[in-house]
């Protein structure tokens, strides 16, 4: 029987995309005004490609990586380990980028997602299938209220509800006063009623006396949940809120990688895991987070780094696996941006995001979308000569 030739990773281009917002999108740390993608295509010796994608929020406002810290850590450090390697062997690959490069969790999820892809396509089934399959067609998605204003914020919400594309509104809040964004989100609760949940986001803004009044009005106003109320090494802190309030808490900054899930669950300090690819380390770090969440009986959430349609996709072929997302997810990135890069957008419709179909991440990109958005040539690592 001859052996058939071991299929290799060939070469790995980044780029970066700049998108710009729909509106401004003010979080208590940054407002957005562009969404900074960046985007990895690898090709493999057979002729097989694979698309990924990794993103954060307002420069280096959110997280420890920036864009362009992502894009020079795969050129420089990552890419040229994976060079000439077995291109099914996505295991192999993640374990030894793990050894040779410490942290970096967005731009090691960038090139994992797509040699994922490319398995997905040379084996003819979608990323989900490879995770054992989807039990979901689609997922509800949340709406993110963050224009600055509440009565901008109250228009978009009835218009969403009206429009039945979002009846979950998660609110960015932690940049006015506590007493101020309480009562910003009574307003909105107010004005929606029934017909929408409300949750909020603090972005780690409060401290704990801050978020001991801040909790308490919060579900006055009948918020049901908060998100990272404090900063992420604050566990106990967010031990006490999480043990202190009815409302729920939902920790996301503190959330990077598994160790990080096993910490937070094992100090009782949520009640809720916000679980996010990009931060989580990539699909296989973040299903062990999924799975860290689901033995210890928390609540689980598809998290967003506000990713393009390509990194949504991604998200969603994990996410349409999980049995129960009891918060739903906030799957809306596309949909903040001023365009679509993928040929076929992803569908939102009755207050839910579907999982794309085909195999792979079911997303192809439009090559002149990412001609128009790219910021610069990018940068191809060819093959090394030798071992
Ligand atoms: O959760 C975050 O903090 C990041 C992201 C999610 C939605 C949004 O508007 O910002
Ligand atoms: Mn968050």
């Amino acid at each position: 029987m001859w052996n058939t030739p071991v299929t290799k990773i060939d070469q790995i281009e980044t780029m970066i995309l700049d998108i710009p917002t729909i509106r401004g999108h003010v979080l208590s740390m940054a407002t957005m005004r562009t969404q900074i993608a960046v985007l990895v295509l690898v090709k493999f010796s057979d002729g097989s490609e694979g698309i990924g994608e990794g993103t954060t929020i307002g420069g280096l406002s959110y997280g420890p990586e920036s864009p362009e810290g992502i894009k020079l850590a795969i050129d420089t450090y990552i890419a040229p380990a994976l060079i000439g390697r077995d291109a099914d062997n996505v295991n192999g690959a993640t374990q030894l980028i793990d050894k040779l490069v410490k942290g970096n969790r967005i731009a090691k999820t960038a090139v994992e997602i797509a040699l994922w892809d490319g398995l997905g396509k040379r084996l003819g089934v979608s990323v989900a299938q490879l995770f054992g399959g989807a039990v979901h067609e689609r997922l509800p998605v949340a709406w993110t209220l963050a224009s600055g204003n509440s009565e901008t914020d109250i228009a978009e919400a009835l218009q969403m509800i009206e429009t039945r594309r979002h009846n979950i509104f998660k609110l960015k809040i932690g940049k006015r006063s506590v007493r101020e964004d309480v009562a910003h989100v009574a307003r909105i609760k107010q004005a929606v009623g029934e017909a929408a949940s409300v949750r909020v986001d603090v972005n780690t803004a409060w401290s704990l006396q801050d978020a001991r009044w801040g909790l308490k009005g919060l579900q006055d106003a009948g918020c049901e949940l908060v998100e990272q109320p404090v900063p992420a090494r604050y566990r106990r802190a967010m031990a006490e809120l999480t043990g202190g309030y009815e409302i729920a808490v939902m920790a996301d900054e503190a959330l990077n990688g598994p160790e990080d899930a096993l910490s937070v669950a094992k100090a009782n300090a949520a009640d809720v895991f916000a679980v996010k690819v990009a931060q989580s380390g990539g699909l296989k770090r973040a299903s062990e987070v999924i799975a860290i969440a689901e033995a210890a009986g928390l609540g689980l959430y598809g998290g967003t780094m506000l990713e393009t349609g390509l990194g949504t996709a991604a998200a969603l072929q994990l996410f349409a696996t999980v049995e129960t997302l009891g918060w739903g997810t906030e799957f809306f990135g596309p949909l903040l941006l001023t365009d679509e890069i993928l040929a076929e957008p992803i569908i939102y419709r009755d207050f839910c995001v579907e999982i794309p179909k085909g195999v792979g991440i079911g997303a192809a990109l439009d090559p002149d979308k990412i001609a128009f958005f790219r910021r610069d040539a990018g940068r191809t690592i060819t093959a090394v000569a030798g071992e």
